[in-house]
């Protein structure tokens, strides 16, 4: 059955020029910014940190680092778990990630290029690490206005010191004639919030709203989806939604994407200014690597609320 509502996600304008704390345009934005993280669970933000000459260079090495032989992709790994290399999975066959962990950082960028080209690679590290920087910042604001608009910005200073911020670079090859256009199952992340860029004019996400009606994402090459994950519905005490969310390829062209995830190094627990009579504390605290844990079990990848499952009281 088709939908009336015709669901669109809110476009919220990030341009830094426009958006210094404590103007009017800050709080204008912070007010779109939480109510379409409580009704969407995400946003698009246009953001012109990212010009159009580092899309390009992202996304070209990006494809390079494709491009090279499964088996060294493979050699992506990590202690933590979900960190590393995914691909050549049967329910998901077009889809291959990587993932880099602390992101923001040259070291970071550099541990992965290390790995991935052994006799180096500038050009990757020179066009992620401003990429990645960027980015972080987008979140670190999206996220202080949430704080704020919640009333509980003396925490936000912790918070961002607890902060680390994993990349998933990702490819989905174009369906083959008779295969699924299908690119990734739906889900939703486990991050606390996650950054979500592609490639320009290859659409393939799709959000699910409330209402229970899928709807696609369409970007342009300066603008990202900032999107709550299951942390932040925990942290928020229930207010904010983690959308599900999935890729459906449609056209001819291989889809390259990027999403940034930030993790809490320990505890992710409500302030104690979101839990009152009217709302009941609904999950317990949690360490972020330790769910992260939980639903790397094959048994819990299914869940409809692994974070339910997990902590929900
Ligand atoms: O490729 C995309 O647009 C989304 C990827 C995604 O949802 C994820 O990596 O969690
Ligand atoms: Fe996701």
């Amino acid at each position: 059955m088709g939908s009336l509502t015709q669901h669109k996600l809110p476009i919220i304008d990030f341009t830094k020029e426009n958006l210094k704390p404590g103007t009017s345009s800050w709080h204008k934005a912070s007010k779109q910014v939480l109510s379409a993280l409580e009704e969407y669970g995400c946003f698009v933000a246009v953001y012109d940190e990212v010009s159009l000459d580092l899309h390009d260079k992202v996304f070209n090495k990006l494809e390079e680092l494709f491009d090279l032989p499964t088996a060294t992709k493979m050699q992506n790994k990590s202690s933590k778990p979900l960190y590393g290399y995914v691909g050549q999975i049967p329910v998901v066959p077009l889809y291959e990630s990587m993932g880099i962990d602390d992101a923001n950082t040259l070291e970071g960028i550099q541990n992965f290029s290390k790995v991935m080209w052994p006799n180096g690679n500038d050009g990757f590290s020179e066009a992620m690490i401003p990429f990645s920087k960027a980015i972080s910042e987008l979140e670190q604001m999206a996220v202080k206005m949430v704080f704020e608009s919640y009333g509980v910005e003396k925490y936000y200073e912790p918070h961002l010191k607890s902060a680390s911020y994993l990349s998933r670079v990702m490819k989905y090859r174009k369906p083959e004639m008779n295969e699924s256009n299908m690119g990734f199952v739906a889900h939703t992340d486990k991050s606390f919030m996650s950054i979500i860029h592609q490639k320009q004019q290859i659409d393939g996400l799709e959000v699910k709203a409330k209402d229970g009606e899928w709807f696609r994402v369409e970007l342009s090459p300066s603008s990202f989806v900032v999107m709550a994950g299951d942390a932040i519905l925990a942290w928020s005490n229930n207010r904010i939604h983690s959308p599900h969310h999935r890729v459906m390829m449609n056209g001819d062209k291989d889809r390259y994407s990027l999403a940034q995830f930030s993790f809490m190094k320990g505890m992710v627990k409500a302030p104690e200014e979101l839990v009152d009579h009217d709302h009941p504390l609904q999950f317990k605290p949690f360490d972020h690597i330790e769910f992260l844990e939980f639903y790397s079990r094959p048994e819990n990848r299914r869940l409809e609320s692994a974070i339910r499952t997990y902590c929900g009281i």
